[in-house]
């Protein structure tokens, strides 16, 4: 058995992993334990047959692959389908049973909330107790203190124990020293899901600052819609296997398919990728494997459960209540990732709870960073619908031309009278969207009003 992790001799690498496996012991009861620890050498001074009193499960399973420097590659899959376990691995936290794993350089990781953190210390020994650990002299934390209580951004709390703070703070304070030490290899375990959209921007931010400067990241997330804007490479796990090891977009949408395939095809499916990748061929995708609102291969073609906004806000009930806000394709079916240029309603349901002589209906769309990209408003300015009745429910429909560039967007909308009070009920980022991307850039910013190809004149 081996348990290393050593120094990558090639310079361009900064990960390498070979072929590692880990296996847990399963015991079924504590007294099964126990009995594994004292009856096999009962049973070899008795001369008998030694029994064993656990059952094998192997976590991870010949796993190998290699990350560049300055490569960003995500880890994607389904859950207990391996990936805390090699990224445990690759951080030396955790052994394997077979293998070796290869590094280069400082290694900086944030894969569980609050690990590294000693609860009774303030942040500010938490700060200069983990970046020590991290291989920082006392000079060089003091020079990065500034920096890292800025991007932590929780005020006075860093001077309280760490035992008081919310899991946002401690997120934001452990993203900010391990992003914050100059690490050549940066791990992240989904933690960037937990801050508010602001804070993960930061993040964003921080982590391309990271990479432009030569960090090799490696990134494990639930929402395979990250994975495709911030990595280079994804490696696809089921079961502890390397099923795919590929571009980004790619691995992706190989994960999708199998997640959203039926279960008797879903076997099928995996079998292709593993023996795909272990030919080292490129699996070969149709553009229609692409998540798609206009296909009419099922709503979870175009829906991605892990788009739901974590700021969803609610305003007080006066007078109606929105129950919810939703968006559907031309077939009707409710989708999350759009297509650029298609065509999709925007509908919001709900019931008055009191009568109103004049009301209005209205929808917005915002950016992740809050800027209002375009809303509309029904009906028009200065006209109202009229009489709505205490009990009468609602169901407004917004026609959206998806003219906004790839990237992911907030919906809120709100229901308003004329007279006191004026805003009857309002949600805000009820819910969130993704519009895809189909090829390579040629607008930028949020919105594509681009009439016709570009065209140069050169005299
Ligand atoms: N200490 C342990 N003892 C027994 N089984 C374990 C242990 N640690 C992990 N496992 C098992 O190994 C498998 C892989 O777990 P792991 O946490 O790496 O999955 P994961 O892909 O990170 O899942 P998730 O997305 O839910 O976090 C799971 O089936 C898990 O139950």
């Amino acid at each position: 058995m081996s348990t290393q992790v050593s120094t990558v001799a090639n310079d361009n690498i900064a990960i390498a992993v070979h072929n590692v496996s880990k296996c847990h012991l399963i015991y079924d009861t504590p007294r099964d334990r126990l009995k594994q620890f004292l009856m096999p050498r009962l049973q070899r001074m008795a001369g008998q047959r030694q029994k064993t009193y656990f059952h094998e499960f192997w976590g991870l399973k010949n796993v190998s692959f290699e990350v560049k420097r300055g490569e960003t590659v995500g880890v994607i899959g389904r859950n207990g389908a391996g990936k805390s376990t090699l990224l445990q691995i690759i951080c030396g936290t955790l052994t394997p049973t077979i293998g070796r794993v290869e590094t280069k350089g400082r290694v900086a990781a944030l894969l569980e909330l609050g690990a590294g953190f000693n609860p009774e210390f303030t942040g500010r020994e938490n700060v200069y107790l983990n970046a020590a650990l991290l291989g920082l002299t006392k000079e060089e934390i003091d020079n990065r203190f500034d920096d890292i209580a800025a991007f932590a951004d929780i005020g006075e709390f860093l001077e309280l124990p760490v035992k008081t703070y919310s899991t946002g703070m401690s997120v934001r304070l452990a993203f900010a020293v391990q992003s914050v030490i100059d690490p050549d290899i940066f791990i992240v375990d989904e933690a960037l899901a937990v801050g508010d959209e602001k804070f993960q921007r930061k993040c964003f931010t921080r982590l391309e600052s990271l990479k432009n400067n030569g960090c090799s990241i490696l990134f494990v997330s639930h929402s395979p819609t990250s994975v495709v804007e911030l990595c280079d490479r994804a490696l696809f796990l089921e079961a502890g296997e390397r099923l795919m090891y590929s571009g980004a977009a790619k691995a992706v949408r190989a994960y999708q398919k199998l997640i959203y395939a039926a279960p008797e095809v879903q076997k099928e499916l995996a079998e292709r990728y593993r023996v795909t990748d272990q030919s080292g061929e490129v699996a070969e995708f149709q553009s229609d494997d692409l998540p798609c609102a206009g296909d009419t291969t099922g709503p979870s073609d175009a829906f991605d459960p892990g788009l739901v906004p974590e700021t969803t806000t609610r305003y007080a009930v006066q007078g109606a209540e929105i129950e919810g806000i939703e968006i559907r394709n031309a077939s009707d079916q409710i989708v999350n990732l759009l297509r650029p240029g298609g065509d999709y309603q925007f509908i919001i349901t709900g019931e008055f709870r009191k009568s109103f002589p004049k009301v209005y209906f209205g929808v917005h769309i915002k950016t992740i960073s809050g800027v209002e990209v375009t809303g509309q408003r029904y009906p028009q300015e200065g006209t109202y619908v009229e009489n709505v009745q205490a009990g009468q429910k609602f169901a407004v429909k917004f026609g959206f031309k998806m003219a906004m560039l790839p990237g992911v967007y907030f919906v809120g909308g709100g229901v308003w009278s004329s007279e006191e009070p004026t805003c009857l009920h309002r949600m805000l980022d009820a819910l969130m969207f993704r519009v895809i991307s189909l090829g390579r850039a040629k607008s930028f910013g949020y919105v594509d009003v681009s009439s016709m190809e570009p065209e140069v004149i050169l005299r």
